[in-house]
């Protein structure tokens, strides 16, 4: 049975879909998105979804999906935000490469607060992710391998902290072999922000 290489997990708008390309396209594998599997499945967006049946239904739905994903997929995978609040959903992501993505709700606001493609941010956007901060924080951290801070980070910056993190990232004396480059000396000036391993 195969399982992803990479997950992502963390709040609205953190970045868990842009990064997840992009780790995809690093680590030349396939992307999958557990809110864009739920949109072809559905033909409605989640937006649709939330409004026609409701956060519940969405839920069931969000949980089939991620099912799913974690038994036939071999490369990056995003979920939505709320995916953790899922008990099954926790217990098959234990022992995967899970990858927690943070931010500050000042970053949170400027990424996400006014996109009415997220329904729960669309009324009072900052007091709503906080609130829902509060109940998801201790699942995503129970869930993660590592945790990534991505404030004032590029997605692509975020993207190699995520793979230092995971012990994904070749070393520079490997990359200088590939690339043809002999005795070299210094990095690429790629500085701090790598992941920090989840404390007990
Ligand atoms: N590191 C980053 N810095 C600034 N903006 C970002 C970063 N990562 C993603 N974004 C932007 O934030 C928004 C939300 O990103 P997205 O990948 O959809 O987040 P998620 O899947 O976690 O909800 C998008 O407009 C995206 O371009
Ligand atoms: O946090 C949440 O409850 C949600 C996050 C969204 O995904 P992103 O985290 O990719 O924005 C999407 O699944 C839906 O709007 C609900
Ligand atoms: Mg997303």
């Amino acid at each position: 049975m195969s399982a992803p290489v990479v997950v992502l997990v963390g709040p609205m708008g953190v970045g868990k879909t842009t990064v997840g390309e992009l780790l995809a396209e690093r680590l030349g594998t396939r992307f999958r998105d557990s809110d864009a599997d739920i949109v072809a499945a559905q033909g409605r967006t989640i937006a649709d979804i939330f409004v026609d049946e409701g956060e519940d239904r969405f839920r069931e739905l969000e949980r089939e999906a991620v099912r799913t994903a974690l038994a036939g997929h071999d490369g990056v995978l995003a979920l939505g935000g709320g995916a953790v609040l899922d008990a099954t959903t926790r217990e098959l992501l234990a022992g995967l490469p899970v990858v927690y993505l943070t931010m500050e709700v000042g970053e949170a606001i400027k990424r996400s607060g006014l996109n009415t493609a997220r329904p729960l941010l669309a009324v009072n956007p900052r007091q709503q992710w906080k609130l829902l901060m509060e109940a998801r924080r201790h699942h995503y951290t129970d869930v993660a391998r590592v945790v990534v801070p991505t404030d004032d980070l590029t997605a692509e910056e975020v993207t190699e902290a995520v793979l230092e993190a995971l012990g994904l990232k070749q070393s520079s004396a490997q990359d200088a072999a590939e690339s043809g480059i002999s005795g070299s000396s210094g990095g690429s000036g790629d500085s701090g922000s790598s992941g920090k391993e989840k404390q007990a």
